[in-house]
């Protein structure tokens, strides 16, 4: 580093002396000051003579305003300084950009390069005022008193010794920091575009982990560099109060040795109008500003290690070999599309074995349920409302479905189908009354393992179907299995298609009902016995709504909640909730008829116009 500054500096020696000579008008000021204020007092006031005082005044003024001007072309100088470093970073990060071409990673540098600058300039602004602010004051006290020069140095030198010694071991801390609140923010970056995979893999805890230490490293680093920053302040209080506190204390002392009260006055303005102030900016420029422009020059200067131009992997994940939870699927979703598929395991996808019919879920949940004559879906008394002071969505409702069975949910549009099944999903919690799946109360871990919510916008990752497919899945999949799903579902052709499980899928370029296809052949082949299709199939034709809705109806084990948007699927139901507000009832297709002039309507809206009416 210190090479570079050298080879940068020594071709321009006549820049350094314009700096140097406008400095010195500035800190002109600074000397002026004291030892006007010192004579005003001394030869003007104290010894009658106003007009003296008066004059010496006015040479102040003169002097604040001539350094007023030196400062103005200081900065115009070191502009001239620090142009050049940023023309030179500027450059070398744009042949690096265009050799690794990468357009993101060239924004970021020429941004750091704009900080490098920033940096540098304030760190010549500082370093330089206090050099010449503590040459001009200290000349100033010499001239004045000498007595005056060997109170105020001593602490001036040692505070800027504490200073000194203290530069590096924080700028390591500051470094550390920067470091780590970058890693932070690189995690959250890479975290934050992928909740919705993060969520759909069931890798909360994981991910919270690996953001959680993220923010751990951040705090330490912060703590330390606050611990290290408390010697910035012992640096002020002894190079800038101290002689402050130690003018004062010895003034008798110095009175009684010659220092007239003029000299007294023009130390104390000394002290504390040009040292302490230009102490103040010392600390605080090259503390901060020092380590931010050590961090960026290595960074720019140095070669990239591929970590800091391009953006990281997720690294979240401990390095150990993959435990079970590991399971955040490699694919992304694309953007736009919205997941409220609430997933009970999830595992990479493996080799697909031997077939087995029927699924292994089968058997886990249907005996045990059926036997026990639990419900596989139970509401008591719920009501649910979006505020404090919104209308209720549900008043008091109550609703029993019983294992293996398929309830049609249907109603106008708005009046709450759709927060319904969330509230079955555990998305909502009810203000009054409970929810409970398969005996288990929403929300708990066993309820949301007994359940899968597919909604109207499909969930689909990039990756191959299978991959997709078994995402509910805490084992691998036979391939038979799959096929079969697929098969019943309305899938194969897609499978087909895209060249079998083992095939790709684009999620931006599948059609929407092709995504919904592969949303419920996954579900259908969830270990969760219960299926909410929320408007699931609205995207399909009726014929492959038909078939897809057989499929879930004829599920081994499974239960069926569906929400409705044709006649077709309400009639395929066991049972229809007929949801209108405190006049909601619950039936088969030829009670309602009877029964709810809302179902007779909306079943004529959907038989004469042929087009969905509901929801
Ligand atoms: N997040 C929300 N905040 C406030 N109100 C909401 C919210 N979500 C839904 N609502 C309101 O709750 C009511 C029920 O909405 P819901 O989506 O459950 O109806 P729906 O019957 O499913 O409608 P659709 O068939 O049109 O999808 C509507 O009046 C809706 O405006």
């Amino acid at each position: 580093m210190r090479n570079h500054v050298w080879r940068f500096l020594r071709p321009r020696p006549w820049v350094l002396v314009r700096l140097a000579a406008w400095s010195v008008l500035e800190a002109g000021q600074t000397f002026v000051l004291g030892y006007a204020l010192a004579q005003a007092l001394d030869a003007g006031f104290l010894a009658g003579d106003a007009a003296a005082g008066l004059w010496w005044l006015t040479a102040a003024g003169l002097a604040v305003g001539a350094g007023a001007y030196g400062t103005g072309r200081v900065y115009g100088v070191v502009a001239s300084l620090v142009e050049p470093v940023r023309d030179r970073l500027v450059v070398s990060v744009v042949a690096r950009g265009v050799r690794e071409a990468d357009a993101g990673a060239l924004s970021g540098l020429t941004q750091q390069v704009e900080i490098a600058r920033d940096a540098l300039a304030g760190l010549v602004m500082v370093s330089r005022s206090f050099l010449f602010t503590a040459a001009g004051a200290l000349i100033g006290l010499f001239s004045l008193a000498p007595l005056l020069l060997a109170v105020v140095l001593p602490p001036l030198l040692a505070g800027v010794a504490v200073f000194a010694a203290t530069l590096r071991p924080l700028a390591r801390r500051q470094e550390a920091f920067l470091a780590a609140d970058e890693a932070l923010a690189a995690e959250l970056g890479v975290v934050c575009p992928g909740l919705r995979d993060v969520t759909a893999a069931g890798a909360e805890a994981l991910v919270a982990a690996g953001v959680g230490e993220r923010t751990e490293a951040e705090l330490r680093a912060a703590q330390a560099l606050a611990r290290w920053s408390v010697a910035r302040v012992a640096a002020m209080a002894v190079g800038g109060q101290l002689p402050v506190v130690l003018l004062l204390a010895t003034a008798p002392w110095l009175l009684g040795r010659g220092v007239t009260p003029g000299g007294l006055l023009g130390a104390l303005a000394y002290v504390t109008q040009s040292l302490l102030p230009a102490l103040q900016n010392l600390v605080h420029g090259l503390g901060t500003g020092g380590a931010r422009l050590t961090v960026v020059l290595r960074r720019l200067i140095t070669p990239p290690a591929g970590e800091q131009l391009a953006a990281r992997p997720y690294a979240g994940a401990p390095p150990a070999a993959p435990s079970p939870d590991e399971r955040l699927p490699a694919g992304r979703a694309p953007a736009g599309q919205r997941s409220d598929e609430r997933l009970v395991a999830v595992r990479p996808p493996a080799a697909h074995p031997l077939p087995a019919e029927p699924p292994a879920w089968a058997a886990s949940h249907t005996p045990a349920s059926r036997c026990s004559g639990v419900p596989a879906l139970s509401l008591a008394a719920v009501s649910f409302a979006y505020g404090p002071a919104s209308e209720p969505v549900l008043d008091g409702l109550d609703l029993v479905v019983p294992p293996g069975g398929h309830l049609a949910v249907v109603g106008p549009s708005g009046i709450g189908k759709s927060t319904l099944t969330a509230l079955v999903a555990g998305l909502l919690r009810p203000g009054n009354g409970s929810v409970r799946v398969y005996g288990y109360a929403v929300p708990t871990p066993e309820a949301a393992a007994s359940r899968v919510l597919i909604p109207q916008e499909a969930y689909v990752h990039g990756g191959t179907l299978a991959e997709n497919l078994a995402l509910f899945r805490p084992a691998p999949v036979p391939e038979a299995e799959l096929l079969a799903a697929a098969e019943r579902v309305g899938l194969t052709a897609l499978l087909k298609a895209s060249g079998g499980p083992g095939g790709r899928v684009d999620p931006a370029a599948l059609s929407a009902g092709e995504r919904q296809l592969i949303a419920l052949t996954r579900a259908y082949l969830s270990p969760a016995p219960l299926a909410l299709l929320d408007e699931a199939t609205c995207h399909l034709d009726p014929e492959s709504e038909a078939r897809a809705e057989r499929a879930f109806a004829t599920r081994p084990g499974g239960t069926l909640v569906v929400v409705a948007h044709r006649i077709s699927s309400a009639r395929r139901a066991d049972r229809i909730l007929v949801m209108d507000g405190a006049r909601t009832v619950c039936g088969t297709h030829k009670e309602l008829l009877r029964t709810s002039a809302l179902y007779r309507d909306l079943a004529g809206g959907w038989t004469t116009r042929r087009a969905p009416l509901l929801g």
